[in-house]
């Protein structure tokens, strides 16, 4: 079950990365890179990473026009990322043309391709936060959407909280990956986030892989508190 833990690497050095790569390289399945660090580190980051032999998602989260989010998959793709996403709500344009250049370019070069994903709605967002941008749909109704679009753009999955995966397994099926932030143990803060579910919920929910940051970050003893994290995942999923 812990390959199915991903610990957020959300720090400010690439020192503090290697600390904490080298803490939890037996407890978790793969490391998440996401702007604070690769903005700081760039793709040395991803290097060190995989040399000690864990795998990446670098969530970066593209959102831009075809063409760029396209060539900067490309480049993620090059680095030998696990995965990488783009947000859902740049369009379905967006995504298709990322999904075929990176496909041809990896077909050239001779890599290979990593999951490709794209972010629904963010967890730290509320349904308030929506209509603040002028979203007026429900949350239950954009999910969803989102995943369709993305699974008809040639996707292979999506992130999102726990709270919506029936509907997305109902809109997209069992083999459509669904990657889940926003996951607190029932004893932690909350922090920002807003639509939230504890491991165990998270799992039998039919989450494929759970993001987790701050509560492993932040606990007295992070390597006991990824323990008890992937013991409540494979309680759930026995
Ligand atoms: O909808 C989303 C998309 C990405 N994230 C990222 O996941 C981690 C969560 O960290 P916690 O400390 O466990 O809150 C963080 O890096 C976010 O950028 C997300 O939370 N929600």
């Amino acid at each position: 079950m812990k390959d199915r833990l991903i610990f957020a690497l959300d720090v400010d050095s690439y020192d503090e990365a290697r600390q904490w790569v080298r803490i939890l390289a037996d407890e978790v399945g793969m490391f998440k890179v996401g702007k604070q660090l690769f903005t700081r580190c760039g793709p040395q980051i991803v290097d060190m990473i995989r040399q000690a032999g864990g795998g990446v998602f670098l969530d970066l989260k593209y959102h831009d026009i075809p063409n760029t989010v396209a060539k900067a998959g490309i480049e993620a793709a090059r680095m030998g990322v696990q995965m990488f996403n783009v947000h859902a709500l740049g369009g379905g344009k967006m995504m298709r043309t990322m999904v075929d250049e990176v496909r041809e370019a990896a077909v050239k070069e001779g890599f290979p391709v990593p999951i490709t994903l794209a972010v629904t709605i963010l967890t730290s967002s509320s349904e308030e936060d929506l209509r603040q941008v002028g979203i007026d749909l429900p949350v239950t109704q954009m999910v969803p959407r989102l995943a369709t679009l993305a699974r008809e753009s040639g996707l292979h999955g999506v992130v999102a909280s726990a709270q919506e995966l029936p509907l997305i397994r109902q809109a997209c099926g069992g083999d459509f990956v669904v990657v889940t932030p926003g996951v607190r143990p029932a004893t932690a803060a909350r922090d920002d986030q807003q639509r939230v579910m504890t491991p165990g919920e998270a799992i039998a929910a039919g989450s494929d892989y759970l993001v987790v940051g701050r509560p492993i970050s932040k606990a007295d003893d992070p390597v006991l508190a990824a323990r008890s994290i992937v013991a409540e995942m494979t309680e759930a999923g026995a």
